[in-house]
């Protein structure tokens, strides 16, 4: 058939923050490379640079959306990215991935918007969840952050239980379950690095993203995105709405702060000063320069667990971190930052 007369899948990666998305996504991106075929990417980021696009090889083609969440700020922009990718590209399959503070539910608006232009078909809503953020959410009962979580699990058709090495087998289960009452319908799968058949994940459940399923009651604790569950959409209109002008603020809470590195910094100080930031910066990612290694190195910080990963970037790419979190003082950062400069 004609690339041009044929549907292009889209799968879309939700999760919260350093959850474990750009690791599916890589994992994803392997496979669909080993598979021969041609994927095309959009990732979004909330800093100001796309760290996470650097570890993804120059030849996938990738729109990248900077500086503010696809799911509000920057959301007109989705479909249009993703139909010049599609226009020019002519992708075998397309991965979106969101911001970790992004709600699917807006995103999965703006690619229905994009299916009446081009045939493009959400397949799948992917969301991974940090087992031991969502225990430590769970614990404390409130807020936003576990909101978003919540609505996150809610809207997805598949399911990824991730970090599982970060706890325990009873509490693993017992996490399944709390994701159960919000999420009836979407497999759940435990996994390490994100760690799963790609296969598998592109042919479960299939129908679900793209509203084919007939539900004729709404269950409790149903996703309410609307696109899976079109009796209940009538049904619910108004209710919907309310929900979706809720869960269209529910992440502003979260907060970008992106500081480029004139100079290399040294390596201890700098991990002394990743064990000292705040708790409300839980995540934070970036490549540095130190005077004591030759190499440059990728960091990623989430939930105070540090990893550096040695890269060597192609092309012109600065010394910068991006912390997120949630309503930190930048002023206390950038204090921190300094004494780390000497
Ligand atoms: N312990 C543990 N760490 C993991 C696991 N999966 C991923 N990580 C680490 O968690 C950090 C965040 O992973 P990413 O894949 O970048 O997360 P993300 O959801 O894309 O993050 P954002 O783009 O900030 O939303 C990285 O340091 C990963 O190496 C896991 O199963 N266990």
């Amino acid at each position: 058939m004609d690339k041009r007369e044929r549907t292009v899948p889209v799968y879309l990666l939700s999760g919260f923050l350093g959850s474990g998305k750009t690791t599916l996504l890589k994992r994803w991106l392997e496979a669909a490379e080993a598979a021969g075929r041609k994927p095309a990417v959009v990732m979004n980021e909330l800093g100001d640079v796309n760290l996470d696009g650097i570890e993804i090889g120059r030849d996938v083609r990738m729109a990248e959306m900077l500086g503010g969440c696809i799911c509000c700020t920057v959301r007109g922009d989705l479909g249009m990215e993703m139909l010049k990718l599609v226009e020019e590209h002519e992708p075998d399959l397309l991965l979106i991935e969101s911001t970790g503070a992004a709600n699917p539910m807006d995103i999965i608006d703006a690619i229905g918007d994009a299916s009446m232009l081009k045939r493009v078909e959400l397949k799948q809503v992917v969301t991974v969840v940090d087992a031991k953020h969502l225990q430590a959410q769970r614990d404390k009962g409130t807020g936003q952050t576990f909101r978003l979580m919540k609505e996150q699990i809610r809207c997805a058709t598949v399911l990824i239980l991730n970090k599982t090495d970060l706890v325990t087998d009873p509490e693993a289960d017992e996490l399944e379950r709390l994701i159960r009452e919000w999420n009836r319908f979407a497999p759940i799968y435990r996994t390490v690095g994100s760690q799963i058949d790609i296969g598998l994940l592109e042919r479960i459940n299939s129908e679900a993203a793209s509203g084919r399923t007939e539900i004729t009651e709404e269950p409790e604790g149903a996703c309410r995105c609307g696109h899976s569950h079109s009796h209940a959409e009538h049904e619910h209109a108004a209710h919907e709405h309310a929900a979706h002008e809720h869960a269209h603020h529910s992440h502003e809470h979260v907060m970008a702060y992106t500081r480029y590195f004139d100079h290399p910094v040294n390596s201890e100080a700098f991990e002394e000063m990743m064990g000292r930031l705040p708790d409300n910066v839980y995540r934070a990612k970036g490549i540095l320069s130190f005077t004591d290694t030759s190499s440059r190195f990728m960091f990623q910080y989430a939930y105070k667990q540090l990893d550096l990963m040695k890269i060597n970037p192609q092309g012109e790419v600065p010394d910068v971190a991006v912390f997120i979190g949630e309503h930190f003082d930048r002023a206390e950062l950038e204090l921190l930052i300094r004494q780390l400069a000497g």
